[in-house]
């Protein structure tokens, strides 16, 4: 007997070699999505679209909605950035839940300035649903002109090379959302070179490599769909009953066999990243939502894909099998992720970072420290989400509540 007693030496040696069976196919199957997404942001990405089903005459209209609350220093580029967009057919529809918000000075500066651009302002939301910011677009969702509709947080800078790449991904019958993998302008500082490395390295690797498979995995900071198909599986106000409104709407579609496409250009976050805190605050909001949509795949296979740990875990089944040394493929494999990383992250950039090589590797060893510090930090109150004016409380599955001075109100 072994083990405390408990179990005796066969049952430990089959457990052990059943952990290092699961170790190698871990293993492998993130080095696969480390190789489909380095080969497809290399072919793929920031490639002009091919735009051949579409001419002049037939150009799709595009009702763009933009969620607003607060102002940051960058939003008037932000939002300027669309009203400056060379396309033919679209409209604006900012959204603001308080009227008192300053962005509505903003929104009311641009639409004096660019008098042409049809625009309109949605002050108010809609009672009833739970996630702020579905909440916000309610009413400019339901009086959205055309069949197309992009939504664009805040933080999204826009170009017309983005909008003319989404609306052609978007003329296959079969594709319902184009949608752009997250990712971040150049900005100075130490916070936006982790948030650059996150997005660039990390995020990438999943992100494209689960589309390239036809995976369902997407974020609704920005990506167009098509309204009819949405509106067929409730509309988009229904899923505002979900914090993670973004992955059940893209769910239900990809379930009715509609194709999820990545757009061809990364969105450009542009916001004034302050503190490495707020970085890691948001990963802990977004992997909250994630341990209670896929709690095993969150909770389990994510943890261990992280490159320490999976590193560990490598070198272990490395020396279970083949008594290779465990320091030695252990900084074996750190070195050749750092790399990748690096090289991952320059072709999401399209080009070199503007930090130096050291730079990126001191922000690269705080973000998969903070990795672990994230995951404990969510895994410690996993139903407990602060977005916005409001905390929630989501449970397995993403039913959500909304807390309320320690009173629960639901609003589904
Ligand atoms: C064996 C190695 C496999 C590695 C599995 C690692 C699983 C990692 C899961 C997600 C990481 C990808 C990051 C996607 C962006 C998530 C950002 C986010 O949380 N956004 C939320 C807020 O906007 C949004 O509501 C959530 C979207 C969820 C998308 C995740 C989909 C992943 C689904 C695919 C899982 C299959 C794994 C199969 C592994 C064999
Ligand atoms: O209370 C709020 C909070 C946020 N918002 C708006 O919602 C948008 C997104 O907000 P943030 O930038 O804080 O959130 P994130 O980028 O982290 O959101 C992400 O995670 C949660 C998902 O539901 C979203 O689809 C996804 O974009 C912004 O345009 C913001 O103005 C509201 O309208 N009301």
């Amino acid at each position: 007997m072994t083990m405390l007693g408990i179990i005796d030496e066969q049952t430990q040696s089959y457990i052990i070699f059943f952990l290092a069976i699961i170790g190698i196919l871990v293993y492998g199957v993130s080095v696969f999505f480390m190789i489909v997404s380095f080969f497809w942001s290399h072919v793929y990405l920031h490639r002009k679209p091919d735009c051949s089903l579409l001419s002049d005459s037939n150009m799709p209209g595009v009702s763009i909605i933009k969620p607003l609350m607060g102002v940051d220093p960058l939003l008037e580029i932000n939002l300027e950035s669309h009203f400056l967009m060379d396309y033919p057919k679209f409209e604006l529809l900012f959204c603001v839940q308080d009227e008192q918000d300053e962005a509505i000075t903003l929104v009311n500066k641009l639409c004096e300035k660019y008098p042409k651009v049809d625009v309109r302002l949605f002050i108010g939301g809609r009672d009833g649903i739970i996630n702020p910011m579905v909440h916000n677009m309610a009413p400019a969702y339901d009086n959205a002109k055309y069949d197309l509709v992009w939504i664009s947080t805040s933080r999204i800078k826009s170009n017309t090379d983005i909008i003319l790449d989404m609306i052609c991904k978007l003329q296959k019958p079969n594709v319902a959302v184009c949608h752009q993998m997250p990712f971040y302008l150049d900005q100075k500082g130490f916070a936006a070179t982790v948030e650059k490395i996150y997005f660039g390295g990390a995020m990438a690797r999943y992100y494209l490599g689960f589309n390239a498979v036809n995976l369902c995995c997407c974020t609704g900071m920005s990506y167009m769909f098509k309204k009819p198909l949405l509106d067929e599986l409730n509309g988009l106000n229904w899923y505002g009953r979900y914090l993670a409104e973004d992955y059940f709407l893209t769910k239900a579609l990809h379930d009715k066999g509609y194709r999820l496409v990545v757009s061809a250009f990364p969105a450009q976050q542009n916001v004034v990243v302050s503190s490495v805190c707020g970085y890691k605050d948001r990963m802990v909001r977004w992997l909250r939502l994630r341990l209670n949509m896929m709690p095993l795949v969150s909770g389990v296979v994510e943890p261990l894909s992280e490159c320490i740990a999976l590193g560990l875990y490598g070198a272990w089944c490395a020396h279970y099998f083949l008594n290779m040394n465990f320091y030695i493929f252990f900084g074996a494999h750190i070195g050749t992720w750092i790399l990748y990383d690096y090289f991952q992250l320059r072709a999401v950039n399209n080009g070199p970072v503007m930090f130096s090589k050291i730079e990126f590797l001191l922000a690269w060893i705080v973000r998969e420290l903070l990795a672990i510090w994230i995951f404990i930090e969510a895994i410690l109150s996993p139903r407990t989400v602060k977005w916005g004016r409001h905390t929630y409380r989501v449970t397995l599955g993403g039913h959500t509540e909304v807390l309320k001075n320690k009173s629960k109100v639901n609003l589904s």
